[in-house]
């Protein structure tokens, strides 16, 4: 349980350091996207990541996932260099990342057919996580058939199904409607508690990043830095009172929205000047 997290790193960004270039051309434009994080996320911890648009967070994440490359720096996971991706993270994309020509079924086994699973066990691991998200009766529907909410519940069980220890989230109840959202998060926290995963949670929005968070990571206006990363001090689980209530929350989404609120005044004076 979260009240036993251990003080164990799962993952330690060294001096993350990342530049785009916008083109091709020897004198193209480049962008640097973060410039030198460090951080340390323990197992088991939830982190919620905050901060104003394309300050980085997508890459930031990718880069743990090792989907993209970085130029300096080192991402250590569970005591080991990576530099590719594999089985002990897995990533929920706000768009879900469905293939639609799959059933629910198909989608979810996916990633253990590709890792030579026999079908027998890959159906039987994916049923376990499709029936845990509550889908066990759309097995064979295809995703246009399903809500926005169904079909993230879908990635969910597919992202659980292949046993990653870590999940890398990016926005993923972004697209749903507000209740749904209420109850993916209650389910989420649910799943996490019980299985003690290390989240790294991608959201614009302050009540997630505090209701879902063991520690909020705010980031600053590009170049992507480490600007803050609050502990959140509330007890778990924290859907049966009322946390929004609740004086750290009230205290800490404050605090977010005065940091994030000064850098939307910040911008806009630039793109006024
Ligand atoms: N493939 C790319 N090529 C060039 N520039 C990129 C690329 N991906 C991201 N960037 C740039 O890197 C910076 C960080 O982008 P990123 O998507 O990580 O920000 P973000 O904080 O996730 O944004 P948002 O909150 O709007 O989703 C931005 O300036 C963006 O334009």
């Amino acid at each position: 349980m979260k009240d036993a997290l251990l003080d164990v790193p799962a993952i330690e960004l060294r001096g993350i350091r990342k530049t785009f270039t916008l083109s091709e051309d020897r004198d193209a434009q480049k962008v640097l996207a973060l410039d030198g994080i460090d951080l340390t996320i323990r197992q088991g911890e939830f982190l919620t990541i905050i901060g104003p648009s394309g300050c980085g967070k997508t890459t930031l994440l990718k880069i743990i996932a090792s989907l993209i490359s970085h130029d300096e720096g080192d991402v250590v996971v569970e005591g080991k260099p990576v530099h590719e991706p594999d089985i002990s993270r897995a990533m929920v994309f706000q768009t879900f990342g469905l293939f639609p020509w799959k059933t629910v079924i198909d989608n979810v086994t996916f990633p253990l057919t590709v890792r030579n699973f026999a079908p027998a066990e890959a159906r039987e691991i994916a049923m376990k996580h499709i029936e845990q998200v509550g889908l066990g009766k759309f097995v064979d529907a295809y995703p246009h058939q399903l809500s926005g909410g169904m079909q993230q519940r879908v990635g969910l069980a597919r992202a659980l199904s292949t046993g990653a220890d870590i999940l890398l989230m990016d926005e993923p109840f972004g697209a749903i409607d507000a209740q749904t959202r209420e109850l993916m998060q209650e389910e989420l926290m649910r799943i996490c508690q019980r299985e003690q995963k290390t989240v790294v949670f991608i959201t614009h929005d302050l009540d997630e990043a505090v209701l879902l968070a063991d520690r909020v990571l705010l980031m600053s206006r590009g170049p992507g830095r480490v600007r803050e990363v609050i502990d959140v001090d509330l007890p778990r689980p924290r859907f049966d009172y009322d946390v929004r209530g609740h004086a750290s929350f009230i205290k800490v989404r404050g605090h977010l929205w005065h940091e994030l609120r000064n850098d939307l005044v910040e911008q806009r004076a630039e793109e006024m000047s």
